[in-house]
């Protein structure tokens, strides 16, 4: 709601311009009534004169509707383009911690569903506004013509606007329950997608996903959204009735009361029929705008943008801290607890970090690795305790900085294929390269990293744009290890980066790439369960179910297992 509000307040001189234009539009309409009900009560008088009146107020109704129409149509776009980008700023602007808390097809439902509904709502912003100018004005002319009629007509319309209160409650409610059901179809499409191949190789499972998961989402949306548009309809039908019961009113008053002239009981009906479209036209655009408000009642509740940018982030390019040391000072992070159960808690944890080390993180399965990772790289904040850079201490305001000294390869990573975007200026050439062009200096680059990590035959450079990210897994790591050479940060994590590459090439990684990454200055933690290349790091940290301790590779073995067992199981490999 509050996105809509400040869209609304930016638009303020296109509202006020649009309700004046929708108002002469309406003040026209109701002339020609007015006229034409006059003139049959009167006579017309001059025929030119009456005819030159009628064509003025049509033009003037033309042009002043398309005048308003065209200022709201562009609006409504207007506001949808505004919302599209202002969401995905706030997904930007969210942090890790409540977007993992969030899930993806909560945040897909947002950005696919909820928008086109705002979209669909912000649509009927011109028609409803037309409309209801155009209302007023009739309404005005009632009461003009007759404040009898009037009172009968404002009684029999408050009778119609309670059922409608007490409909739209009902319909609302239920249109939550369809965004229920769609946040669970959007759960069932991501299985679909992601789980291509159990499924395709599974046909319980296919069986399972569709009959046990997506049919009841789907028929559970299905079902109230008929039950919901049904009742609409049964309003719309019941507004009618509304409509000809005063017509009926009017009539028989009229032949009753003698207070009430035929020419008042004319133009009564003539405006109650000429009122029919706008009312028809409100009361169609209701269900879009209560779909329109559940979903920016949906938006608002998933408190998005936790992590505002600092306005130095949003205005200017952020500038990396010359790093030299991180600490971590009985530093924890805590999950939050999903349900009953409390959730994973890393910490207090005591660390230190010099400038050109390469320290091995290790650990067994879910005890705390990634998350120790997160904390250090500052996509968590710790939850108490505190990290220091070079001696100060990470807040909220300087987390930017110390990020950018980061470049992280992850399990869940994302490869972009765009090479240039996030290249570091460092890797862009400088005056005493050979080469003619900083394009070419830049090329070559990429081109001999390619070659280094063994897959310039299957990758080449374009414009700035690998060729294909179509590949194995372990190829894709290494592209991903080519996107952080040519990011050049300071400080390297790598989460198991070596897991899925073969023998050949990891033995290439541990006693070749990591060295040179060092000799060249650059400081690394590795996470990594490759027990035979520990002795390749200056230190190495053993994590045990959120808590750390030193590992010395002469008296301690990983998951209590000798290291004689570790290397059967490397040489079985
Ligand atoms: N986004 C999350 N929300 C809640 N709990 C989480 C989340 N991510 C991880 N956890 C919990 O935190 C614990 C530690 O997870 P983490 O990923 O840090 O382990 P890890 O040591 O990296 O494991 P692995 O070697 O299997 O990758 C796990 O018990 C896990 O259940």
């Amino acid at each position: 709601m509050e996105m809509i509000k400040q869209l609304l307040a930016q638009s303020r001189r296109t509202m006020l311009l649009a309700i004046v234009a929708s108002a002469l539009s309406a003040v026209a309409g109701v002339m020609i009534i007015g006229g034409v009900n006059h003139a049959l009560e009167n006579g017309l008088g001059s025929l030119t004169y009456g005819v030159l009146a009628y064509l003025a107020m049509v033009s003037i109704l033309f042009m002043s509707g398309v005048w308003s129409q065209s200022l709201l149509v562009g609006l409504g776009h207007r506001m949808v383009y505004q919302l599209r980008l202002q969401l995905v700023q706030r997904i930007l602007n969210t942090s890790l911690a409540r977007q993992e808390q969030l899930g993806g097809p909560a945040l897909y439902n947002v950005l696919t569903r909820d928008v086109t509904m705002v979209a669909n709502a912000t649509k009927q912003l011109p028609v409803s506004l037309y409309n209801g100018l155009l209302l007023l004005a009739g309404i005005s002319y009632l009461a003009w013509l007759s404040p009898i009629l009037f009172l009968c007509t404002v009684l029999l319309v408050a009778l119609g606007v309670w059922g409608d209160f007490k409909l739209v409650g009902r319909i609302k409610k239920m249109m939550a329950d369809v965004r229920y059901y769609d946040e669970r179809l959007f759960e069932q499409y991501e299985a679909v997608i992601e789980g291509r191949n159990e499924l395709g190789l599974s046909q319980p499972r296919r069986r399972h996903l569709f009959d046990r998961r997506l049919e009841p989402a789907a028929k559970g949306a299905m079902d109230t959204a008929i039950k919901a548009d049904l009742l609409w309809a049964i309003n719309l039908n019941w507004t009618t009735v509304l409509v000809f019961a005063l017509i009926g009113l009017v009539f028989f008053l009229g032949m009753t009361l003698e207070s009430i002239t035929q020419d008042v009981v004319v133009g009564y009906v003539l405006t109650t029929m000429f009122l029919r479209t706008p009312i028809a036209m409100i009361l169609e655009a209701i269900p879009a705008v209560l779909r329109g408000t559940v979903a920016l009642k949906a938006i608002d509740k998933l408190k998005l943008a936790d992590q505002e940018q600092t306005s130095n982030e949003r205005d200017e390019p952020i500038q990396a801290l010359h790093f030299e040391s991180l600490s971590l000072n009985k530093a924890c992070y805590e999950y939050p607890t999903q349900g009953d159960e409390s959730g994973f808690m890393l910490g207090p944890i005591d660390f230190q970090l010099k400038r050109g080390e390469l320290v091995f993180l290790i650990g067994g399965n879910g005890s705390g690795k990634s998350t120790l990772a997160k904390l250090l790289t500052g996509l968590y904040l710790p939850t108490s305790g505190s990290v220091k850079v070079n001696d100060d201490l990470v807040t909220h305001d300087s987390v930017a900085e110390y990020r950018s000294c980061f470049s992280t390869i992850f399990p869940n990573f994302f490869l972009f294929d765009d090479v240039l975007s996030g290249a570091n200026e460092s890797t862009l050439g400088d005056e005493d390269v050979k080469v003619n062009s900083r394009e070419d200096y830049f090329n070559e680059r990429v081109r001999h990293y390619l070659e280094r990590l063994a897959i310039d035959h299957k990758v080449s450079i374009k414009n700035g744009q690998l060729s294909t990210t179509s590949l194995s897994q372990g190829q894709r790591k290494r592209l991903a290890l080519l996107l952080m050479y040519m990011e050049d940060r300071q400080v390297l994590l790598l989460d198991e980066w070596a897991a899925d590459q073969d023998p050949v090439f990891r033995e290439v990684f541990y006693r070749e790439i990591l060295p040179e990454l060092k000799a060249a200055g650059k400081t690394i933690i590795a996470i990594s369960h490759d027990d035979r290349y520990f002795d390749a790091a200056d230190r190495v940290y053993r994590l045990d179910q959120g808590g750390i301790t030193d590992f010395d590779l002469h008296s301690d073995s990983l998951f209590h297992t000798s290291i004689k067992d570790s290397a059967l199981a490397e040489s079985t490999r």
